[in-house]
């Protein structure tokens, strides 16, 4: 199978008129994709439809290569999500709040050992739910959604709100599971954090897809046709990539003027206000 999920054409429409236009795109398995755009712009739109919270109004979707209208309740033992909204009870410690979702789906304890394991809160499982900082709390909420060893993940936020040292163990954390086959959807804000741990990335604005690809890709498709040079006393240049350019730097080198020389390619950011003018 190509696509773990796929969509053709598909449109909603609110009635407060906010629309998801003909979004086409695909995520394949073992990937991680993540799915960019201001506020408001159709992420958590976009990953209800995909969880089927949501029903579009044309266009098809399929997910673990199934149209999604056919997809079961069994189906979605494959699938685990992380959404803003916790289903932890808050009066729980976290290792019953664990014991408890393992319970409801058939996995045994030592499951839950493992996962408290891999996210770093064994020591702290007798905590309560609600007394946990922020941070411990991402980490259990996370360890529910993967507890039963989804197949594919969908993460809305996964960081927001987190401080830079919790988020840089949630990516680690995302990656893990990665490599352990796990493909991973996930909407975000955060271009540094797209850029770091995703494959693909598509970005979205007022419910259309405005550009999919690689970072990489995505960051030559929109390189500025410029290279930036830095001379012996740190200031530094721009010349155009071309005969008068190529000139320019061999002088400097000539002169042993030339300290670095970089290619100027915009980052994820830069390439979202350059498609929309729009800060995230
Ligand atoms: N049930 C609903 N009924 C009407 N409008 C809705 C509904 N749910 C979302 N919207 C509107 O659809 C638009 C997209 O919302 P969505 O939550 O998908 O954005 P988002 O990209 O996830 O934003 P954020 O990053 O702020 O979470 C917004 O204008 C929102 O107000």
């Amino acid at each position: 199978m190509e696509y773990l999920i796929e969509l053709k054409k598909v449109c909603l429409q609110f009635d407060l008129g906010f629309a998801i236009e003909n979004l086409t795109f695909g995520v394949k398995e073992k990937e991680i994709f993540g799915f960019l755009g201001p506020s408001g712009a159709g992420k958590t739109t976009t990953i209800k439809l995909l969880t089927k919270q949501l029903k579009r109004k044309s266009g098809s979707i399929s997910l673990l290569g199934k149209d999604i209208d056919q997809v079961t309740r069994s189906d979605y033992d494959q699938i685990g999500i992380l959404s803003d909204t916790s289903n932890l009870y808050e009066r729980m410690s976290i290792q019953d709040n664990l014991n408890f979702f393992a319970g409801l789906r058939g996995i045994g304890r030592g499951q839950v050992e493992d996962i408290l394991q891999r996210v770093g809160l064994k020591e702290q499982r007798k905590q309560v739910f609600k007394k946990c900082s922020r941070g411990m709390k991402q980490r259990a909420i996370l360890a529910s959604a993967v507890l039963h060893r989804p197949r594919l993940l969908f993460l809305d936020e996964p960081t927001s709100g987190l401080d830079p040292a919790t988020s840089q163990e949630i990516h680690r954390l995302l990656l893990q599971l990665n490599k352990t086959g796990t493909t991973i959807f996930l909407t975000t804000h955060n271009m540094e954090e797209a850029d770091k741990l995703c494959h693909r990335v598509g970005i979205i604005n007022q419910g259309k897809l405005i550009a999919c690809g690689a970072p990489r890709d995505l960051k030559l498709e929109f390189a500025r046709d410029e290279i930036r040079v830095m001379k012996r006393d740190r200031q530094y240049i721009t010349v155009k990539k071309d005969e008068a350019g190529a000139k320019r730097i061999a002088e400097l080198i000539q002169a042993g003027d030339c300290v670095t020389i970089h290619s100027n390619e915009p980052n994820l950011e830069e390439i979202f206000l350059q498609l929309t003018g729009r800060e995230f």
